[in-house]
């Protein structure tokens, strides 16, 4: 069997364009739009006890339909692997764009970090925690707008958001006291501390608590005392302050920081936690593209979409939708 072949004739599959953990990711070409996308590769049996975090990232992705979240829009799985097609941010990483400037000044970190917490009230609005944000779950697309990636470790409690969590996840360096205490916590709050984190990294462009030693690491992160570095107004000191407070229950919650001065300077509107797009709207002039290419009635077509189980048809309508909105023509080849 060649490679990936049951991709063949839908997706051209291009370069590696990275890997994490026990998941490659593939640039492709969706056939009939000629849009770009990312395959995310998961070979099944590599997965081992990871096999439930796919399963948690897709409903995720299913569910959080958001313009600062990577869209979803087709899985594939076959006996051995899970394909999972999704929207190609062609900036890269946001730890990549901080990197080659060192670091932001205030008024472009607050237009990245005005977007990163919209993602994130929205999240939370749907009773998610994402729990692993780190500037290499951030991408770039090419209006350069962030794009929030990788919930496999997400969670979302049943009984709601504000019931506690126990299992400890993510990256040390950005993991909340709690969290690293092997306490019980809520996701809520270990998200905001991550937040802190990822405002000082991208106006400092280093972290606020690191080190090679994970012991000495933990102790500064349960020390709440990180250095704040000359580079920081004295409005971005107490915010990030508001942030990372190693006291849970002291913390700014999400929807005060939605309306933060420091966040409203030099806009009018507080942070929206709404998705700005009608979620699978029925666009006519995509579907009859659609509908011609296949030679059925607008109507059959429609009901071929509307069940948006994330085969090829949804991916298709989508990619046209997003061509459309970013003024291209509506054309399938
Ligand atoms: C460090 N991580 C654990 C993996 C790393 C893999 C490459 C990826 N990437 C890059 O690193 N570029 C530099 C290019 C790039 C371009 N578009 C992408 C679009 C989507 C994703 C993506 C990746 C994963 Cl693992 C997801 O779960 C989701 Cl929802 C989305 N990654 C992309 C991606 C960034 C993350």
């Amino acid at each position: 069997m060649a490679r990936y072949s049951v991709l063949k004739g839908f997706y051209d599959v291009e370069q590696t364009i990275g890997s994490g953990g026990f998941a490659k990711v593939k640039l492709g070409t969706h056939c009939l739009t000629k849009e770009k996308v990312a395959i995310k590769i998961m070979e099944k049996s590599r997965l081992g006890d990871d096999l439930p975090r796919v399963k948690i990232e897709l409903e995720a992705l299913k569910n959080l339909p958001h313009q600062n979240i990577c869209k979803l829009y087709q899985v594939i799985e076959t006996e051995s692997h899970y394909y999972l097609i999704l929207e190609y941010c062609s900036g890269g990483e946001l730890f990549d764009h901080i990197v080659e400037r060192n670091r932001l000044e205030e008024k472009q970190a607050r237009v990245f970090f005005r977007q990163i917490v919209s993602a994130v009230a929205f999240l939370h609005d749907k009773g998610y925690a994402h729990r692993d944000l780190k500037p290499e779950n951030v991408l770039l697309d090419k209006e350069k707008n962030l794009k929030l990636i990788d919930f496999g470790l997400c969670a979302k409690p049943q009984p709601g958001l504000d019931s506690f969590l126990y299992t400890s996840c993510g990256s040390p360096t950005y993991a909340a006291p709690e969290l690293i205490l092997g306490q019980k916590y809520l996701g809520s709050e270990v998200d905001i501390w991550s937040l802190g984190i990822l405002l000082y990294a991208l106006l400092c462009g280093v972290l606020p608590f690191d080190d090679e030693n994970i012991d000495s690491l933990y102790r500064k992160i349960l020390s709440g005392r990180y250095e704040e570095s000359s580079c920081l107004s004295l409005e971005s000191k107490r915010l990030i302050r508001s942030m990372l407070q190693v006291d849970p229950k002291k913390r700014i919650t999400i929807d005060d920081l939605l309306s933060h001065p420091w966040l409203m300077k030099g806009f009018k509107e507080p942070v929206t936690k709404l998705c700005l797009h009608k979620v699978h709207e029925k666009d006519p002039s995509c579907l009859s593209v659609m509908a011609e290419y296949y030679r059925v009635s607008v109507d059959v077509m429609w009901s071929k979409l509307n069940s948006w189980t994330y085969d090829y048809n949804t991916a298709t309508y989508m990619l046209l939708l997003s061509k459309k909105q970013r003024g291209l023509p509506i054309k399938l080849y």
